[in-house]
């Protein structure tokens, strides 16, 4: 079977790529994704200056998955922006992830970006969830409709966002009435981390990581059922945009049920931590392997193809 997809008309040897945040901080680990089998990768989500980000322990591997409250540590979008200038795009494309603290600081990164003229696409991320005393945009629509017009009018070129996961059918349609707006907005990442869990280590009787109390944003096992609920329920309010998958991937069949959800990407973070970039070899073996014995030899035989009861 052949893995081998298209991107905002741009040829992916395969569907898979790295979530942002995850092995993507340093160029030597970004180098390591573009090394690797991944289809594509994308940047650590950047501010406009580095910042430290949260005191540790903010990041704990659990039996079902991770919790996370990293607190946006970064080096400052001009690394991340020099990154993609020496990045080969022949090899595989490149996304800058953009998670400004203010709408100046993002008009300011992104007009940097576009200045540039690179072919990497525009990632906004407006569901950051680990930094203190900042909501994050994607759960205050008025807030997001602002800051997803100025992006739009300025950036003027295609660009995406990433999501937080919705609950409620009443804002999957109010989102995605936003996004709909957008004509330049062409792809939606679902979904970020599920913000502000709360895991407790019994034995100890504490928290398991520092910042905010212990509350950070869940990956992993945790979030699968959500995230495929997100990726599905955005395939089917904006069809004209393109779905890409986050959250709870760990084995091909993950992979498979992102792709039948509407998926055109998939993005791997928690299990990519654990396991580092090898895993793109097994995830695309396991799901060749998945395909052949439900008869398919491309990806687009299944895609976006879930049936209900
Ligand atoms: O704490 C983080 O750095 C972080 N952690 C997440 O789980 N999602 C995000 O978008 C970010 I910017």
């Amino acid at each position: 079977p052949e893995l081998a997809t298209t991107f905002l008309e741009q040829p992916l040897d395969n569907p898979l790529m790295n979530a942002a945040g995850v092995w993507c901080t340093l160029a030597a680990q970004l180098d390591a994704l573009v090394e690797s089998s991944a289809g594509a990768a994308v940047t650590k989500s950047c501010t406009l200056s580095r910042r430290d980000g949260n005191p540790e322990p903010r990041y704990r591997a659990l039996p079902l998955g991770s919790i996370n409250s990293m607190g946006l540590p970064n080096e400052g979008h001009v690394y991340y922006l020099d990154y993609a200038a020496c990045h080969d795009y022949e090899r595989k494309p490149l996304f800058v992830s953009v998670s400004g603290l203010s709408l100046d600081d993002n008009l300011t990164i992104v007009a940097a970006l576009r200045e540039a003229v690179l072919p990497a696409f525009l990632e906004l991320n407006l569901s950051c969830p680990n930094v203190e005393g900042k909501p994050q945009p994607g759960y205050d629509f008025e807030a997001m409709d602002q800051f997803l017009a100025e992006v739009a009018t300025a950036y003027r070129r295609p660009f995406g966002v990433k999501l937080p996961p919705y609950f409620d059918f009443v804002h999957f349609d109010n989102a995605a009435e936003i996004l709909n707006r957008y004509d330049n907005l062409a792809f939606i990442t679902c979904i970020n981390s599920i913000g502000n869990g709360l895991v407790i280590d019994t034995e100890s009787e504490s928290t398991v990581i520092r910042p905010k109390d212990g509350f950070g944003g869940l990956g992993g096992d945790y979030v699968l059922p959500t995230a495929l609920a997100n990726v599905n329920a955005f395939h089917r309010r904006c069809p004209g945009k393109t779905i890409i998958g986050c959250g709870g991937v760990s084995t091909g069949e993950h992979v498979f049920q992102h792709l039948l959800a509407g998926a055109t990407l998939v993005q791997v973070g928690t299990a990519l931590h654990e396991e580092g970039p090898s895993i793109f070899d097994r995830l695309q073996k396991e799901l060749r392997e998945l395909m052949a014995k439900k008869g398919y030899t491309r990806i687009e035989d299944f895609r976006g193809r879930l049936k209900t009861l």
